[in-house]
């Protein structure tokens, strides 16, 4: 039997929602570069759910739909309020969906229709909450979406309770583009595997925040900021990256399981935080992540992820750290959405082998003579 470790290298699926050739993102086959700079998070999601770019109507009424849904039932906002002062909001955020589940009425039979109106609200959902997990932390009241702002728009208003300006609308919207989908990554590999079971869409969404929230993979970008805090000045960052080298310690937010030429979504995030860090004239953890890009590529050949420069970014927003983990999903969501809908349509149980390489012939031993 052959075995590979972490399924390296193995084709799993087949999809036609994102792919990665030669290291070049597409989703349903446009570059992501063209993308990041021209299109808005909705027609993203469009995109994604249903393979073609939106025309002007069908675009105005998924806008419509998601401010419809993206007001919270009392229900999950006196969960959010009850929750302990600790918690950490990518917990609150895959307990919060889990009861969205419990509060939906309607049947849960598996339809392409209904998953796609389900979906929808889960999406539209999923944003109200990360901003609301954030309005109660901070005792503030929590805010639903308005139809006349975007989707980046009412994400901001409902964290920070204000219209936002143009820069930061425009930067939020193109990270939200360039985090929505990725091929069979772990999060959204573990939604299908859920599905597949022929599990609700729900369960599904909830499998893929427990496995985005990892270090490894979505939560690394809190973890960057984290080394940044940690690092505090440009003068102490040599030492701490090769004291952590040395100590064969990962630096959060490099490398990458199937980019070896470079990420291609890092470019537009790296950019983006220079130009918020001129904007706002607070430079230091731009220039201080440029550093750090220098020295591990210089010395591991590792290239920044897309993890690496979100940290900054969203610093520059205004936003804090615990939540960086939680917007990752917000926009990932489209594309577990996308997967899991994909799973339904042409599904079949995953359920693949291990290699069995414990102990064989061992005989029970009763309790008293163990
Ligand atoms: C949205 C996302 O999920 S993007 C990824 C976010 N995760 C991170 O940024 C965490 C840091 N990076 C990593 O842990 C890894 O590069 C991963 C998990 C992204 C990819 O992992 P894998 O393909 O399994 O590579 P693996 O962890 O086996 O690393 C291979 C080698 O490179 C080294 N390496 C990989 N990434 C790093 C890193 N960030 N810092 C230092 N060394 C690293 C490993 O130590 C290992 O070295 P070794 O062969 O001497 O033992
Ligand atoms: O694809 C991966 O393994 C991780 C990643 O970059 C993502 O999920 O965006």
């Amino acid at each position: 039997m052959m075995t590979t470790s972490g399924l390296e290298g193995i084709t799993a699926t087949q999809s036609a929602i994102s792919s990665i050739i030669d290291d070049t993102l597409t989703y349903r086959g446009i570059i992501i570069d063209e993308l990041a700079e021209q299109a808005s998070f909705e027609e993203v999601l469009y995109l994604l759910l249903n393979g073609t770019l939106p025309k002007t109507e069908s675009l105005a009424q998924l806008k419509k739909e998601l401010v419809q849904y993206g007001t919270l039932q009392d229900e999950i906002v006196l969960l959010l309020k009850s929750f302990p002062k600790s918690a950490k909001p990518m917990d609150m955020l895959r307990t919060a969906v889990s009861a969205l589940s419990l509060l939906d009425t309607e049947a849960k039979e598996i339809s392409w229709e209904n998953n796609q109106k389900r979906g929808l609200k889960i999406q539209a959902q999923i944003a109200t909450i990360v901003a609301a997990i954030q309005r109660v932390r901070e005792g503030k009241e929590i805010l639903f979406p308005k139809q006349e702002y975007s989707f980046a728009q009412n994400f901001l208003y409902m964290l920070k309770g204000e219209v936002p300006d143009q820069i930061a609308i425009e930067a939020f919207n193109k990270a939200l583009i360039l985090h929505a989908d990725h091929e069979l990554n772990a999060s959204t590999f573990s939604a299908r595997v859920t599905v597949a079971t022929l599990a609700d869409i729900y369960a599904g969404i909830v499998s893929a925040i427990g496995t985005l929230s990892g270090p490894l993979h979505g939560g690394a970008n809190e973890a960057v900021m984290e080394m940044l805090e940690e690092i505090g000045d440009i003068h102490h960052i040599r030492p701490y990256i090769y004291q952590a080298l040395s100590e064969k310690r990962k630096i959060m937010g490099f490398g990458h399981r199937v980019y070896k030429k470079g990420d291609p979504r890092a470019k537009h995030l790296k950019a983006m935080s220079e130009k918020l860090a001129h904007i706002t004239g607070e430079r230091k953890l731009y220039e201080m992540s440029t550093i750090i890009e220098e020295i591990i590529t210089r010395e591991k050949g590792l290239l920044p992820n897309v993890d690496f420069y979100s940290a900054s970014v969203y610093n520059s927003l205004g936003i804090s750290k615990e939540l960086f983990t939680p917007i990752f999903a917000v926009s990932r969501t489209s594309g577990w959405i996308s997967h899991i809908l994909e799973q339904y349509e042409n599904n079949r149980l995953i359920r693949p082998r291990a290699e069995y390489v414990g102990p064989s012939k061992m005989s029970y031993i009763p309790l008293d003579i163990r």
